[in-house]
């Protein structure tokens, strides 16, 4: 019976529920009639049902089980603080993530101009990392333009997904195997299609110190955060708070939006961050007789990575050119991303190409703690 239950995992924590406790009671009669006790962390939480579901199909298949009684509880104030232990594990309350000595890569993805489709490679990176099995969290912090909820299909009828809170602790919607977490899963009733986030600076920096903190990731191998465009507060805080992040830039293949896009990667450079190349997005789109319209012109990445690339610096290489193409557009839109539902187009190919490179590079050891002390 524990067997069978161990294939049941909490979906927002992707924990088999017997290893977080939540199974309570397990009994089998000689009748073969099993009954399993199983406690949610609060009352109508959004994964309770596929809980439950899968949790009365597990009792079902074990050996010799021939009828299932599972009940559904919720734990006590009490429980429920065991519960956040036994999830947080040895990292204790409230501590920090992502600090240095994390084992997590996080990259930031940046961009000079706005609508040069920097969300939707964040979120194509993203889908893309975690189905070639690491575990993946992305941050939306582009507070004025929040558009991951939609692109990775938690924003049905403009209402986005919530995150589940047990007590302090915040538990990311899961999108395509994906941790999310939004500026705009924390408007209250507001309807996000029609609400501005006016914030400024400071609330804007507790906010994203907030989702480094409170917001439960796991261990997870990559971080990715989606910033605003251009070089403000936003991606100031977030050099601040995570010093060791690498930097993606993403832009278009005009020449002429080169400049605003060197000085975003500029600024990540200033607190300490290191570019770790850029993406040229919206490039050639093949026409119906194999010749290719270049709408936004050529070269506009090579320059980009030809500039920011220096004797201090190495090179900074240009990781891809993502071509313009309909099909992953409607990927972003219906909130089905390309990459899984379209890996052929050309636009997931390109883009699933680059997230396999950048798969390969780990976090290195060098400059962290290894936490051990000589004797
Ligand atoms: N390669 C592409 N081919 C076709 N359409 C694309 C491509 N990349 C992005 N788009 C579309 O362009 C629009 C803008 O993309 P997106 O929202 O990702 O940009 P952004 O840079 O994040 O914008 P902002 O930061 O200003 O919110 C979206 O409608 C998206 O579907």
């Amino acid at each position: 019976m524990w067997a069978a239950l161990d294939r049941v995992r909490d979906p927002e924590i992707m924990r088999p529920v017997t290893e977080l406790g939540m199974v309570t009671e397990v009994s089998v009669d000689e009748a073969g009639t099993a009954s399993v006790e199983l406690l949610l962390t609060i009352a109508g939480c959004p994964a309770a049902r596929r809980i439950e579901e899968d949790t009365v199909a597990a009792t079902a298949s074990a050996d010799g089980v021939t009828a299932a009684d599972v009940r559904i509880g919720v734990m006590t104030p009490a429980e429920r603080r065991a519960f956040i232990e036994r999830v947080r594990g040895d990292r204790g309350a409230r501590a920090p993530q992502f600090g240095p000595d994390s084992l997590t890569r996080v990259i930031a993805v940046t961009s000079g101009k706005g609508g040069v489709g920097k969300s939707s490679i964040t979120a194509g990176l993203a889908v893309s990392l975690a189905e070639q099995g690491l575990s993946v969290g992305l941050v939306d912090a582009d507070v004025f333009g929040f558009s991951i909820p939609g692109i990775l299909g938690l924003a049905a009828d403009g209402s986005i997904t919530q995150p589940t809170r047990v007590d302090d602790m915040i538990l990311p919607p899961v999108a395509f195997g994906v941790k999310v977490i939004s500026i705009g899963m924390f408007l209250g009733d507001a309807d996000p299609r029609s609400t501005a986030v006016s914030w400024r600076g400071p609330m804007l920096h507790r906010t994203i110190e907030q989702f480094l903190r409170d917001v439960w990731f796991g261990d997870l191998d990559v971080l990715l955060l989606d910033l605003p465009p251009g070089t403000g507060d936003i991606a100031i805080s977030v050099g601040q708070l995570l010093p060791q992040a690498e930097v993606l830039v993403v832009t278009t293949p005009q020449e002429a939006a080169a400049d605003v896009a060197v000085r975003s990667a500029l600024v990540a450079r200033q607190t300490g961050q290191t570019v770790i190349g850029v993406i040229e997005n919206m490039a050639g789109l093949a026409q119906p007789d194999g010749s290719v319209l270049d709408l936004f012109g050529t070269g506009g990445g090579a320059l980009v990575a030809e500039r920011l690339s220096d004797e201090e610096h190495g090179e900074v290489p240009l990781l891809g050119s993502v071509p313009l193409s309909p099909g992953f557009r409607i990927g972003g839109d219906t909130g089905e991303p390309a990459v899984l539902k379209n890996p052929e187009d050309p636009a997931a190919a390109e883009l699933l190409r680059v997230s396999r490179a950048l798969a390969q590079r780990g976090r290195g050891l060098a400059g962290r703690s290894l936490g051990i002390a000589p004797r």
